[in-house]
């Protein structure tokens, strides 16, 4: 699902208008039918609602709902925030259409001392201010809004928490926007609630589709996406009748150190179970009978120190390298690192330490090999990349990273941001906090490197392999729940996860 920006979507939105077509005011009714079949799937039909209805078409959107939940037993008061003398022509409309029908208390907010008591058990509406926000929140709609946070009713935000920017929230302060349990957007997401400074403000966010015209959500441009299974499905290879593992590719996992096998051993699990023909794991070499007793699957690569990475092997016969987990961060690891990225004209994946030798030597981040796969979490990002100031700060950094160096870099989190070698970013929607646990990311690297060594490009080995990886996590959360999920539990649930894919 493309995600794009507030603009974007008033052009969409037009061209809807336009080319369906559709009077705008049929269209707020079609958004409001949408709010209005969500509330009735959620709410007991006796729930009291209170609507706080802004100037715009955000407004309008909650005196459309106002009139729909007054038609049934469900009770319902509107608030509307006189902010300036007119309201948007749709607005309008629908404040005409509520007062008609007489049906519904309405009242307006002209200072604080006209904000009504909330009840608890009450259900509010935020209809102040959508995606038409130009300015941060001031004055009376600040307040109102400070007002409604302290409040324990349930909050419901109509397209987006009213005062929350839809893409860039670095000068906006967020304790003046309102902090929703649930938001209900529009056809699309805002790339504002896939970052974790703002989940208080975004709560639970939920697509509605209003029917937005096709053709133009088609054309129209946006780096930004949102992953789902058919996204993942579609870049799936077939695995032939006829196909050998030689077919499958034969990896080079390097990785483990001396305390750090588990990494190791991890990383080449996940890599078996992602389809790799065969593996070869490189370790230190008082890792050996660890490796070869609890990865019986994996070939063995020994290095001649007994604790750490110092050599790789030829390279000749594989098809893709992984490196970093678990390999710790000593000079003479910098030193075969650095020789590796001269050499190196395969995929690769670079992970955990490997990232963290280049965060320490800045001069290796001009030997990346082209087309490389880097999957930094967000302290790995910040030593590689320098400090940022908050999420879009961030990822306006890692996609112009992405770009110059020429990679494809995979922000691990929630919502994962993989960023390609045209400034492209691609967030992932599968997996869950309870994958925040050590050897996570070990996991992940297996799994990519599996792909890479399939013949996947890299770009599509991190989409899938991110995916996939979500997937699994999300899989053994519902059977086992999220704080008992161990890193291991995502190899046990990789077979369940793939076969998902599969279907
Ligand atoms: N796109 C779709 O698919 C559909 C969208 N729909 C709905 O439309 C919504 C967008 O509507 P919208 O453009 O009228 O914007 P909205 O935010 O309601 O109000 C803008 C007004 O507020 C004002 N204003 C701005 N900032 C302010 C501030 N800080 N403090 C005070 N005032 C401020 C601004 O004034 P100005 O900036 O001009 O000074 C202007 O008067 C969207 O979120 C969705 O709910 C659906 O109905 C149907 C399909
Ligand atoms: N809250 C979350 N939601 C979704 N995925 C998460 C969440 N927390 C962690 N993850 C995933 O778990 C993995 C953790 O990786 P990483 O931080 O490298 O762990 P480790 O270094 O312990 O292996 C990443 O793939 C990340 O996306
Ligand atoms: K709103």
């Amino acid at each position: 699902m493309k995600i794009f920006t507030s603009k974007q979507i008033a052009e969409i939105d037009a061209f809807t208008i336009a080319h369906e077509p559709i009077a705008s005011i049929d269209l707020m009714e079609r958004a409001a039918e949408q709010l209005f079949s969500w509330i009735k799937k959620r709410y007991s039909e006796e729930q009291s609602f209170q609507i706080f209805v802004g100037p715009g078409n955000n407004g309008g959107d909650g005196l459309a709902l106002a009139r729909l939940l007054s038609k049934t037993k469900f009770k319902v008061e509107v608030y509307l925030v006189k902010v300036s003398k007119n309201l948007s022509v749709d607005c309008q409309v629908n404040l005409d259409r509520l007062r008609s029908q007489n049906l519904v208390s309405i009242s307006e907010i002209s200072t604080s001392h006209d904000f009504p008591v909330i009840f608890d058990d009450s259900v509010d509406v935020d209809a102040l201010l959508g995606s038409g926000l130009s300015r941060p929140l001031d004055g009376l709609l600040k307040d109102l809004v400070l007002y409604l946070n302290t409040s324990k009713a349930e909050l419901v935000a109509i397209d987006i928490p009213s005062g929350l920017f839809g893409e860039d929230n670095s000068l906006n302060n967020l304790h003046h926007c309102v902090r929703a349990d649930y938001t209900l957007s529009f056809q699309f997401p805002k790339l504002s609630f896939l970052f974790p400074e703002n989940v208080d403000c975004v709560g639970n966010w939920q697509v509605l589709p209003i029917g937005l015209h096709s053709r133009i959500i088609d054309e129209m441009e946006s780096p930004y996406q949102l992953v789902d299974e058919n996204d993942i499905k579609k870049r799936l290879k077939k695995r032939g009748r006829f196909s050998h593992k030689g077919i499958y590719g034969h990896g080079l996992l390097i990785s483990g150190s001396y305390g750090k096998m588990g990494a190791a051993i991890l990383a080449s699990k996940a890599a078996l179970r992602s389809g790799i023909g065969l593996l070869s794991t490189h370790i230190p070499r008082l890792g050996y009978d660890i490796m070869q007793t609890a990865v019986p699957e994996s070939m063995v690569s020994i290095d001649r120190s007994d604790i750490i990475f110092t050599e790789y092997p030829d390279l000749e016969s594989f098809e893709a390298i992984g490196i970093g987990p678990g390999i710790d961060t000593k000079q003479n690891s910098f030193r075969a690192l650095e020789e590796l990225f001269e050499e190196c004209d395969k995929p690769l994946v670079l992970d955990a330490d490997a990232l963290n030798i280049m965060g320490q030597n800045p001069q290796l981040k001009d030997n990346l090999p082209k087309g490389c796969v880097l999957t930094p979490h967000v302290k790995e990002f910040e030593r590689l990349v320098g400090s940022c100031s908050d999420s879009f700060d961030r990822n306006m950094k890692q996609r112009d990273f992405s770009k110059k160096q020429s990679v494809v870099m995979v922000l691990k989190g929630a919502f994962s941001a993989i960023t390609d070698q045209n400034g492209r970013c691609y967030f992932n929607s599968t997996g869950n906090p309870g994958m925040a646990t050590a050897g996570s990311g070990d996991v992940l690297t297996g799994i990519i490197l599996s792909l890479l060594s399939q013949g996947y490009p890299s770009l599509d080995a991190a989409l899938i392999g991110v995916y996939v990886h979500g997937l699994a996590g999300d899989m053994a959360a519902d059977e086992l729940g999220q704080e008992a999920l161990i890193a291991g539990d995502l190899v046990e649930y990789l077979p369940k996860a793939w076969k998902k894919l599969r279907e």
